[in-house]
């Protein structure tokens, strides 16, 4: 579908051409004579006549480019860890024909599912990358992409949310609303991204679909309601009611790939009956066409009842839940009409760009294929793909206006780059598929260019930027140092390959110790990384203990007056800098501000940005523990300056000795990570549970009950949980479980504050 209308589209462009070439739509020198007048005349006429053709011609071309995205969906799953997210992506290529097997994540037969492309997520069974892929299903392209649960991870949900037009929510029927359910939840918030609901493993013991349901109207304030009700549950379940077909469906043969549509079980109409109703009420809330015919108790058909859902997603107003089994090959197929009936087309999502040429005014992007190119790089990756020997870096971008052809110059506004793209491929997973050309609305990536995440590429016709995704800081830092000398050359380029793909994934060095230290969000995220040096680099790394990334503010205003003067034979150097620090207000969004308030020339214009340089790096390293310092505003009203011995280096060393001078008074406090742990334990073990996260100084904040097990919810200081999950083990015979994520960095007490800085100040000595 997509290929006949391109070359419908490549037809009418070349047809528009050759018209423009015989009629010249522009008189260069407009006749003067009245006999020139009267062929003006003619002229405009043929000009009136060319210009409705090429309007006509526009405005065909648009007819075919909509209703080819209207065939189009972009969307991405994403759960909390172990929902059953990459099982529905392996079924769902499976039926859309795209793969001829299905593999389970950690199966038997050792070969692992399609999306977990790494050698590392099939053996640990969990995705670690997001992985895009894409399948036809019934005559609509789905590009898909499946993102990591584990919290560690979640920079992948980030970008992938960013570039999508939809989204599934994966829920377990048993474990519901889970901790990182509410996380990507409010990811999906954050992009204003339309999501369907999928309650997964309904043949699991324990099964409860309306309890899921409730704890997401509860949990995540959704307004929702379900499209479907199960025919039966845990080892019984065997179908699924359609409520607004008012159809069973059955999956038979040995993948589920017979699907036999029959009426609703007599036994079943009451609760289908009813569960419709509520549909319908819930819909007609936030629609007021369905609302109408609702209220006047008139009849709705299936039709107008789908068309009603489909406008409430798109609007975010509502969340259809579907029900099934991935693993038991039930409801997949379902969920992916339902995709097509209720999530947007890439045309009926507004994006948007920044004019970086009208001081960022915001730009509606159409999707218009015949517009100037726009795309954004969400992610960039460097590797052996498709088995090729040499590695190779491919960013993955999403067009959303305009095309791309391989061959093509593009420039890269946010560096200026004029690049030729060598290669444009369509990902499956690890594999590639090459094409020509990729039009507004599709994802694709480019081989063999370099670039960083969140660059937008242009033709050069226009200078937009596109607002890039949120990065979460990293928590979490260790030392790693090659136990080999050799090898130092090989880590260094394992190192640069990583934290240029992770924007989560730092790497900086210890300014006193000199060693290599590498941040991420949390002891996994780090765990893989040195994994991955000694698997894909060959390198055995030496890893020191993990350290959470303490920072430190000020409570309080505090003034500088540093005068910077040597003369020691030669230039001398002087440099007087006077102003104040004062903490940033609560929720100002920046880490550190520096105002120039100077009035007149005690200090020319050109040393100002070398002052700001100066207070920058100083805040690199606070001098309670030699964290960052942050939430800090730095204010230069006055100084002085020598017209002989004044420079650059001068002011900046006044502005970091200035720093120093000062920051004692502005109270300095620490500022350490604090998580949010959910604990799932059974009951028996719920006292010891709690007795500990106290002792680890954790604040409990909920205390709920799930059949015969207990979800403790806490606020924990990150320091405190290093090791958590042996203990946890050991207080529960293996049978606790538990998830964290950050919240927020929050003030260390007095006592410990005391010992951190005793601490540094012993390591300093030493
Ligand atoms: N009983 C049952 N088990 C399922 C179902 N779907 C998935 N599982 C199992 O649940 C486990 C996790 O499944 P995955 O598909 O890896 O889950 P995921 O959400 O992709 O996991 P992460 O990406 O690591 O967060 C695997 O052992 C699956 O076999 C289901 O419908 N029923």
């Amino acid at each position: 579908m997509a290929r006949s209308a391109r070359s419908s589209t490549t037809r009418l462009f070349y047809s528009l051409c050759s018209s423009t070439k015989r009629t010249p739509l522009t008189p260069q020198h407009p006749p003067p004579t009245p006999v020139a007048a009267l062929l003006a005349g003619n002229f405009q006429l043929r000009h009136y006549a060319a210009s409705s053709a090429t309007a006509r011609v526009r405005e065909e071309k648009d007819a075919v480019w909509r209703e080819s995205l209207e065939k189009v969906r972009n969307i991405g799953i994403s759960a909390h860890i172990d929902s059953g997210k990459t099982t529905l992506t392996e079924r769902v290529l499976f039926y859309t024909g795209r793969i001829h097997e299905i593999h389970e994540v950690r199966g038997k037969d050792g070969v692992g599912a399609k999306m977990d492309s790494m050698d590392l997520e099939r053996e640990k069974g969990i995705t670690i990358q997001s992985a895009a892929t894409y399948c036809t299903w019934k005559d609509y392209q789905v590009n898909i992409i499946d993102t990591p649960g584990h919290v560690d991870f979640t920079i992948e949900v980030e970008r992938a949310l960013r570039v999508l037009d939809g989204a599934i929510l994966v829920l377990c029927s048993v474990g519901g609303v889970q901790s990182q359910s509410i996380t990507v939840d409010r990811q999906m918030r954050r992009y204003e991204v339309p999501r369907l609901a999928f309650i997964n493993k309904l043949d699991r013991m324990g099964a409860d679909p309306w309890k899921v349901l409730n704890q997401a109207r509860a949990k995540l304030r959704h307004h929702s309601a379900a499209v479907q009700v199960p025919i039966g549950l845990e080892d019984d379940f065997k179908g699924l009611i359609d409520l607004v077909q008012s159809k069973a469906y059955y999956f038979h043969g040995s993948n589920g790939e017979k699907i036999v549509a029959e009426d609703i079980p007599a036994d079943m109409e009451a609760i289908a009956s009813e569960k419709r109703r509520e549909l319908i009420e819930a819909v007609s809330e936030v629609d007021d066409k369905l609302a109408e015919s609702f209220l006047n108790d008139e009849p709705i058909s299936s039709a107008d009842l789908e068309a009603a859902i489909r406008r409430a997603t798109i609007a975010r107003k509502f969340v259809p839940f579907f029900m099934g089994s991935a693993f038991k090959n039930k409801g997949v197929q379902t969920l992916l009409d339902g995709v097509l009936s209720y999530l947007p087309c890439p045309v009926e999502v507004s994006n948007y760009a920044l004019d970086q040429t009208k001081d960022e005014e915001k730009v509606t992007l159409t999707g218009n294929p015949s517009g100037p190119l726009v795309a954004l790089a969400f992610k960039l990756e460097e590797g052996r793909f498709a088995r090729t020997a040499h590695f190779n870096i491919i960013f993955h971008q999403r067009i959303y206006e305009g095309v791309i052809r391989k061959g093509d110059f593009i420039i890269n506004v946010n560096t200026g780059k004029k690049i030729k793209i060598p290669r444009l491929v369509r990902m499956h997973s690890n594999e590639m598929e090459d094409i020509q050309e990729a039009h507004a609305g599709q994802i694709v990536a480019v081989f063999g260019v370099d670039c960083a995440s969140g660059d937008t590429f242009t033709d050069g016709s226009v200078k937009y930027t596109m607002t890039s995704m949120n990065v979460p800081e990293p928590v979490m830092s260790l030392a790693v140092s090659p136990v080999s000398k050799d090898s130092g050359g090989q880590f260094s380029k394992a190192l640069n390959r990583f934290q240029k793909e992770d924007p989560t994934f730092r790497v900086g060095l210890d300014a006193e110790s000199g060693e290599t230290i590498i941040s991420g969000m949390g002891e996994l995220h780090l765990d893989i990384y040195v994994e991955r040096i000694r698997r894909e680099y060959k390198v055995e790394a030496q890893v020191g203990k993990p350290r959470v990334n303490f920072r430190e503010t000020i409570t309080k205003r505090a003034d500088f007056d540093y005068l910077h003067k040597k003369q020691s034979g030669g230039q001398g150097q002087y440099g007087r800098v006077i102003g104040y620090v004062e903490p940033l207000e609560p929720g100002s969004g920046s880490k550190f501000e520096f105002e120039n308030m100077l009035v007149g020339q005690t200090i020319p214009s050109n040393y100002v940005p070398a002052i700001e340089k100066g207070f920058r790096e100083a805040a690199n390293s606070g001098s309670l523990i030699g964290h960052p310092v942050e939430n800090i505003r730095v204010v230069l009203t006055d100084g002085a300056s020598h017209n002989v011995d004044s420079s650059e280096l001068a002011f900046k060393l006044a502005s970091i000795y200035a720093f120093r001078q000062c920051y004692t008074a502005a109270k300095p406090i620490i500022l350490e990570p604090v998580m949010l742990v959910d604990i799932k334990v059974p009951t028996e073990f719920q006292g010891t549970v709690t007795g500990d996260i106290n002792k680890r100084k954790g604040v409990i904040i909920g205390n709920d009950q799930e059949g015969d097990d207990s979800v403790i919810t806490a606020n924990v200081p990150l320091n405190m949980m290093f090791g958590y999950s042996t203990s946890l083990r050991s207080m529960t015979q293996g049978k606790g479980e538990f998830t964290m994520e950050y919240r927020e960095h929050a003030p260390v007490s007095g006592d410990t504050q005391t010992q951190l800085v005793n601490a540094y100040k012993a390591s300093k000595e030493n």
